[in-house]
């Protein structure tokens, strides 16, 4: 029996010429920020060099992070703090996208009442929607002390669940979430984002999808999922590229949006032909730039290993391009 199989193969690039070619061929550049850009707080070598170049080359420049620890806001004071130049406009993280779909596609009933595990990010982008939450950094969950059904009131109110990477995470806030999510009659279950694990400049640490997991197994149900690789993300970008490309007056940024997640016919922004997505994560950054119909770029300075995409176990998720690192667009200023 003979078994035919078509294995694409990404595109290694290493010559002044690739690097020439991906600045022909794409408009819109999405990049992913952990792995990427930098590793914690420690910035990629070149990545600084090589977003300048974009923009003087007049490049749109977009940062599409799973991170939902830190808002847009606080995303651009990292942004600075680091020398990486950005505007807030350009930053999205799966905060933001959790927040804008709970208010514009699950349309959370105003009387109603987001449960949080997170970080302080997740809950100023909720603020930011007009969305009220319970939870996440108010120090009477942030306890290592025994919880008790006994002791504790739930809040009738609690409409949805929303879990994200949370350092603090802890018995307290798993179980309030468990409660709420059988208790309270329709009450939904979100997560920002599943990624496994979280790269640093000193090794990798637990991701935000093993902060859900303890919920996940619990409840034998999978929650909805916001981020990358999720259409949901691409579709919040989207909308807010959109008006601003194209003065679009019902989709105003900020509190209570009431964001329209444009059809795909009022979709001038992007030419996904001409978008490029740059990751570190096959099943989030390659895969949601496979989902959008963009083109991808994987680079290896974060969580994917040269041997994930050569070796005898390739991954099925393949990107159409491979390099090193971003910095490696250099080449471009020689
Ligand atoms: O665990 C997480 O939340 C992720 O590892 C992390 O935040 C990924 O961020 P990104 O690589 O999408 O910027
Ligand atoms: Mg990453």
């Amino acid at each position: 029996m003979t078994v035919s199989a078509t294995t694409s193969m990404a595109a290694r690039l290493s010559s002044r010429e690739d690097y020439a070619g991906l600045l022909d061929k794409y408009d819109t550049w999405l990049f992913d920020c952990d792995g990427v850009l930098w590793q914690g707080d420690k910035v990629i070598d070149g990545a600084t060099d090589v977003l300048q170049l974009l923009r003087h080359h007049k490049k749109s420049v977009l940062f599409v992070t799973n991170n939902a620890t830190k808002s847009r806001k606080n995303y651009k004071k990292k942004f600075d703090s680091l020398g990486v130049e950005a505007h807030v406009d350009e930053i999205f993280g799966s905060a933001y996208a959790a927040a804008v779909y709970i208010s514009s596609v699950m349309k959370l009933p105003k009387d109603k009442k987001v449960y949080v595990i997170g970080m302080s990010g997740l809950e100023e982008e909720l603020d930011e929607e007009g969305i009220a939450h319970i939870g996440g950094t108010d120090p009477e969950d942030n306890t290592l002390g025994s919880f008790s059904l006994a002791t504790w009131t739930p809040d009738p109110s609690v409409g949805a669940v929303v879990c994200g990477l949370d350092t603090s995470v802890n018995y307290t806030k798993l179980s309030k979430a468990f409660n709420y999510l059988t208790r309270n009659p329709g009450c939904r279950f979100l997560v920002t984002n599943e990624d496994s694990t979280y790269p640093t400049a000193d090794g990798l640490l637990p991701g935000a999808g093993t902060v859900s997991a303890p919920l996940r197994y619990a409840l034998g149900q999978d929650p909805t999922a916001v981020g990358k690789p999720n259409r949901t993300m691409l579709d919040c970008i989207r909308a807010n590229v959109a008006p601003a490309a194209r003065g679009v007056g019902d989709a105003k940024r900020g509190h209570g949006v009431n964001v329209r997640l444009p059809s795909p016919a009022d979709r001038h922004d992007f030419d996904p032909k001409r978008t490029i997505m740059v990751g570190d994560r096959l099943n989030t950054d390659i895969e949601f730039g496979q989902v959008g119909g963009l083109s991808t770029l994987l680079v290896l300075t974060g969580i994917t290993k040269e041997s994930e995409i050569t070796g005898p176990n390739v991954s099925p998720t393949v990107p159409d391009y491979v390099t090193g690192s971003i910095g490696d667009l250099r080449a471009l200023l020689s």
